[in-house]
């Protein structure tokens, strides 16, 4: 088996946990993402999904599960693991899986996803998850080489409406019609979405927010008692 085929298997039909804090919030440490991660490592996680390069260094050291690992540069446009050498420092830091803009807009340092991943390819054995924000992004990235795709930037990139819950059609549709695997991403907020995600095709479903970010769920509590 190819180091691919082991770690989409071990992916299959499984639960990816993000665990990720933002710039300036408590939980922001490396020390306190991986105590995270080790939690969703008990409740059945088959992968985590990181950012930032000491995050994803430390869930490697502790954590025995594929992790996609990513480095978050800038608020808008294209800010996942945006250029060849961000991608290059988050596959050196540990992630087996490198997670990076998978949309056709222009990339900071000129490169395209395609020369981008010839490059990742050339100096590194990282798997390549390419967080996508409609179909068109989607084919471009497997024609490009991407090992995966996510459906990480629908509703973020302008292309797909942003719902309130998981794109389930564009999920659809992107396993309709490419041969590599389609990661659910984005605004799975519960058990049932989930698995509606996985219904739609996805290989595997990633959840951050509803799981690991205390300060949109308690948000979440204190806007309904505010109603
Ligand atoms: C658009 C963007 O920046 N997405 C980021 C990608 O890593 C994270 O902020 C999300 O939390 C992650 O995609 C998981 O999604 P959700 O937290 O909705 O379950």
């Amino acid at each position: 088996m190819t180091e691919s085929t082991t770690v989409f298997e071990s992916l299959r039909g499984g639960l990816i946990v993000s665990c990720q804090a933002y710039p300036g919030e408590p939980m922001r440490h490396a020390e306190t993402m991986t105590q995270v991660a080790e939690a969703a490592v008990a409740g059945g996680a088959v992968g985590i999904r990181a950012q930032g390069l000491a995050d994803i260094a430390l869930i490697h050291e502790r954590v025995r599960l594929p992790q996609i690992g990513l480095w978050k540069d800038g608020n808008d446009d294209v800010f996942i693991t945006p250029t060849l050498r961000h991608a290059l420092a988050v596959a050196e830091a540990g992630a087996e899986v490198v997670a990076l803009d998978g949309t056709r807009r222009r990339r900071p340092d000129g490169l395209t996803l395609a020369e981008t991943l010839t490059r990742l390819r050339t100096e590194t054995n990282a798997l390549i998850m390419a967080d996508c924000g409609s179909l068109d992004d989607a084919m471009a990235a497997e024609q490009a080489g991407a090992d995966c795709v996510g459906t990480t930037l629908s509703g973020y990139s302008g292309e797909r409406p942003k719902l309130d819950g998981p794109d389930l059609e564009l999920i659809e549709q992107i396993a309709g019609s490419l041969s590599v695997p389609v990661i659910a991403e984005g605004r799975i907020h519960t058990p049932a979405q989930a698995a509606a995600a996985k219904r739609a095709g996805a290989h595997a479903v990633v959840v951050g927010t509803a799981i690991t970010h205390p300060t949109t769920i308690t948000s979440w509590f204190t806007g309904a008692l505010a109603d």
